[in-house]
């Protein structure tokens, strides 16, 4: 129970190794760079630091990419005109470098000289025959990837299977020229180690060495594709498809036995993509699409099935074994239900685990897979950040005082015992037998008046302690360091989805707590008191531990101001409404607009998580990642939202009900899909914090406010008008209340980061939320239907709805991620450009063009061409 009166401070915090500097590119000077603070002092040339900034320079890493694709390109020319020249030049080389370089340069014959003989020599005579054209293929994969951030091929198993067949190839080869006895002739084709490989293993078997040869190889591909889960595909059913899906959720795989994707499927990925596709859960349906001649028009469905198209153009037909449930759920959703004849799907010969062993598990963070995350060296080391500096003087006189004010009013205690914080210190006080705890509650103001210090706060009884606290503020208070915090192992360490790393408590931990587990944060605190800071450490932890594909911000700011820093993290972590300009919201109409787009992305989500029988955003997530979800329905990677509110009052004055509502509606429902509120106020007003929204964010955070009554509207208790500013905060959460001293984290520091990450290849553009329009552009008539004023999501709507083969207003607000309004609106639009029939009650609306060519034709003539 009691703490050590004066013990030394353990300090908690370790500083890590120092850790490397990954700046991608130099930063321009900044123009008024905002507070004029001192800055810490750089060390004068940190070599190590310079060549790691070098190296992880994205140009530095094209460059290498491209020269190791040239060089590739060169050992591949050098080693095939090897398999040809190479006799002839035998004897050039052998005499190189003994002989006038000229001469013997004049002489080769392999088409890239003497250097293409030499080293075609040493990789494809000495060594591994034909199998050394294994290594520019590796070379050029590993080049592929640096240069353009995603892979070719798989690059760690064609590595794997290159260098296997290098060796494999070799041996075999070197088998081959041992029993035709044709060294003399042929024994490049098999090079040095798979001729002496053989020989020694002719010498142990005899001609049995075959065997052995063949067991390498069998062991291998048992290895290499993990036979274990494969079953052989029952041809017996559909001898001819070329495509099946599995039964269950319809994941989907080649047939042919491709388990890898084709080189066709990976050609068909953009040169410079920023979506994961090569990762994507299941990518072969998408190979076969794309190499439909009719389809190359519709680049923009590449993960679509498409079955009746296919079955056009293949002579395959897919069957859906779970037909029903598709249709209920159309039917719950649209009241809609589909008239059209099921496309059939085929038994799936593979299993979900099949497709982990195949490409692995799914990793989001292939998305950009070249991220990196913000360092430590951007985070300012404040060096005379001295420590809470609280004499024995101080101590002692704090003590007696305490003391004698309580005696003084009747009250006697047992002992007092202090811990010092960064801010205040906490006396804690074991009152004397008898004495009723509400007396000394009731003396606080008399204390505080007695020890003339601010923010004097009494906690009693101390929660589980028996014990009174008396917080007293410390003379000389100590600044935390938002590097400290981030540094620490608490942080470092921490496991928790979304941690925040909120301050020091009054013991010194470094308080870290996770959002996703709040799952809402109210923060409040009268001007100047540290709120600012605050959000900004909450972003910045959350930006330190987060790659971009896990979590997206979005950023409120009526302030217009106070976030405006964050914009460069737009193509990284932002996500905004798909027609909004500014990354960072600050009209309060786009706000509202915002707030509804969350409310339908909750829904959506919610959506996607029944389709996948999942309770939360964690199971949803650990499904997709384990391949068990199939993106051809709808399925992705659900990043956390985090959404910021700096400044509710504003709001609140100028769109009242409109604002509160989407907010509380996303606290009541959100958390379970990864939605996350932090909202912010100067205002801790009844009129701001209504009851709705108060009750609906159980943890509330409060920097000092200007009255006891603000203090119980966001804390239900008093006390944090009596904190003493700077970052001096409480935290109520399960109904427990800390205090905490924030970090500091400058704003030159937050422009520092998001430079950091901002000059980092990140996503096309910021995270799109889904369309959201007011209801004053709601559903309209249908007579009132103009086509000269389509949708601009037209075109992409009427080749979905054919391509699908569905008139289905759901389908289009799913895969379009669009509004329902909007969706409705473009199929009245589409019904009137008689591309879908007339709305029938409980059917899905009749499609009354069946191919894309016929619709693209018909949109032609709609623009007039
Ligand atoms: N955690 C902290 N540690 C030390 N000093 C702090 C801390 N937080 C804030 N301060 C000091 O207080 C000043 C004001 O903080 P901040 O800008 O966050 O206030 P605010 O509450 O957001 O004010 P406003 O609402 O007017 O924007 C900062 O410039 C800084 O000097």
């Amino acid at each position: 129970m009691a703490q050590p009166t004066t013990s030394p401070r353990q300090n908690t915090l370790r500083q890590p190794p120092q850790e490397r500097v990954r700046q991608n590119t130099p930063r321009p000077a900044r123009e008024g760079a905002s507070t004029p603070r001192a800055r810490p002092k750089r060390p004068s040339f940190d070599w190590a630091a310079a060549l790691d900034r070098w190296l992880t320079d994205q140009r530095s890493t094209l460059t290498f990419g491209v020269l190791l694709m040239l060089l590739a390109i060169g050992l591949l020319v050098a080693f095939t005109s090897y398999l040809i020249t190479g006799p002839a030049d035998q004897s050039v080389v052998g005499s190189a470098f003994s002989e006038p370089l000229a001469e013997t340069g004049s002489e080769t014959r392999n088409w890239l000289g003497l250097a293409g003989a030499l080293i075609a020599q040493a990789f494809v005579f000495r060594w591994f025959g034909v199998g050394a054209l294994a290594l520019p293929i590796i070379m050029f994969l590993a080049g592929y990837k640096l240069t353009f951030g995603h892979e070719l091929l798989p690059l760690r198993r064609a590595t794997t299977g290159l260098l296997f067949l290098a060796v494999w190839s070799s041996l075999f080869l070197g088998y081959i020229v041992l029993v035709t006895d044709s060294a003399e002739t042929a024994s490049f084709w098999c090079g040095g180690i798979g001729y002496e490989m053989n020989s020694a293993l002719h010498s142990l078997f005899g001609w049995g060495n075959l065997a052995f040869i063949g067991f390498v190889l069998f062991m291998f591909v048992v290895y290499f594709y993990d036979v274990r889960n494969l079953k052989l595909p029952s041809f017996a059913t559909s001898p001819s498809s070329a495509l099946t899906s599995q039964s269950d959720d319809t994941l989907q795989t080649y047939e042919d036995g491709d388990a890898e994707p084709d080189e066709e499927d990976t050609d068909t990925l953009d040169s410079l993509p920023i979506v994961n596709e090569s990762s994507l859960p299941v990518t072969e349906p998408e190979a076969a699409v794309t190499s439909i001649d009719t389809l190359q028009a519709d680049t923009s469905y590449p993960e679509t099935p498409l079955p009746d198209v296919i079955a056009k153009a293949t002579g395959v037909t897919l069957t859906i074994k779970n037909r029903d449930a598709i249709v209920d759920e159309l039917q719950e959703e649209t009241g809609e239900l589909s008239a059209t004849p099921a496309p059939t799907f085929e038994p799936d010969p593979f299993e979900e685990d099949d497709l982990v062993a195949l490409h692995g598990l799914y990793d989001p963070t292939l998305d950009l897979p070249q991220y990196q995350y913000p360092t430590n060296e951007l985070l300012t080391e404040y060096q005379n950040n001295r420590k809470a500096q609280v004499s024995d003087d101080e101590l002692t006189a704090n003590k007696e005082k305490i003391e004698n004010t309580l005696r003084n009013f009747g009250i006697e205690i047992d002992s007092i015992q202090a811990s010092i914080g960064p801010t205040v210190t906490l006396y804690e006080i074991v009152p004397a037998k008898g004495v009723r705890i509400s007396k000394i509650k009731s003396l606080e103001d008399d204390i505080a008046l007695n020890l003339s210090a601010l923010g004097i706060r009494i906690i009693a009884p101390m929660p589980g302690m028996g014990t009174i606290g008396i917080e007293v503020p410390n003379k000389n208070r100590e600044m935390v360091s938002m590097r400290s915090v981030i540094t620490s192992d608490v942080f470092t360490n921490s496991k928790f989805d979304l941690p925040v790393v909120l301050g020091k408590t009054i013991s010194n931990e470094i308080y870290v707590a996770d959002l996703a587990k709040m799952p809402h944060l109210l923060m409040a605190g009268a001007t100047g008191q540290g709120k600012s800071v605050g959000l900004n450490v909450l972003l910045t932890s959350l930006i330190y531990k987060k790659h971009p594909s896990q979590l997206k911000l979005v950023l409120v700011d009526p302030k217009k101001v106070e976030l405006t820093l964050f914009n460069k993290l737009e193509r990284h972590f932002l996500a905004k409404l798909p027609d909004s300009e500014e990354p960072i919201i600050t009209d309060t109409k786009k706000v509202v607009n915002t707030l509804n787009s969350l409310c339908i992305e909750m829904d959506n989500r919610y959506n996607l998580l029944k389709d996948a029988g999942c309770r939360n955003l964690k199971e949803y997530n650990a499904k997709f990642v384990k391949r068990r979800l199939n993106p051809d329905k709808g399925h992705r990677f659900l990043p956390y939202i985090v959404l910021i509110v700096d400044e509710l009052a504003d709001l609140m004055m100028t769109a009242g009900k409109e604002v509160e509502q989407p907010i509380a509606r996303l606290a009541q429902l959100a958390r379970a899909i990864g939605i996350h509120l932090v909202v912010a106020t100067q205002r801790p007003s009844v009129n701001v914090i209504t009851g709705l929204i108060k009750a609906n964010f159980p943890a509330r955070l409060s920097f000092k406010v200007t009255s006891k009554i603000d203090s119980r509207t966001i804390l239900d208790t008093g006390g944090a008008e009596q904190l003493v500013g700077m970052g001096d905060m409480l935290l109520s959460s399960n109904s427990d209340i800390i205090r905490l001293q924030c970090p500091f984290v400058d704003t030159n520091e937050i422009e520092e980061i998001c430079e950091f990450v901002g000059n980092q290849r990140g996503y096309e553009e910021a995270y799109a939320l889904p369309e959201f329009v007011g209801d004053d552009g709601g559903q309209g008539d249908e007579k009132d239907v103009d086509l000269d004023n389509r949708d601009p999501m037209f075109d992409e709507a009427a080749r979905l709805i054919v391509i699908h083969q569905q008139g289905s207003t759901s389908l289009i607000q799913r895969k379009l991620k669009l509004g329902y309004n909007r969706a409705g609106r473009l199929i009245d639009q589409l019904e009137a450009a008689k591309i879908v029939g007339a709305f029938e009650g409980s059917k899905a609306r009749d499609v009354l063009v069946t191919d894309l060519q016929t619709l693209e034709e018909m949109l032609k003539r709609l623009k007039g061409e």
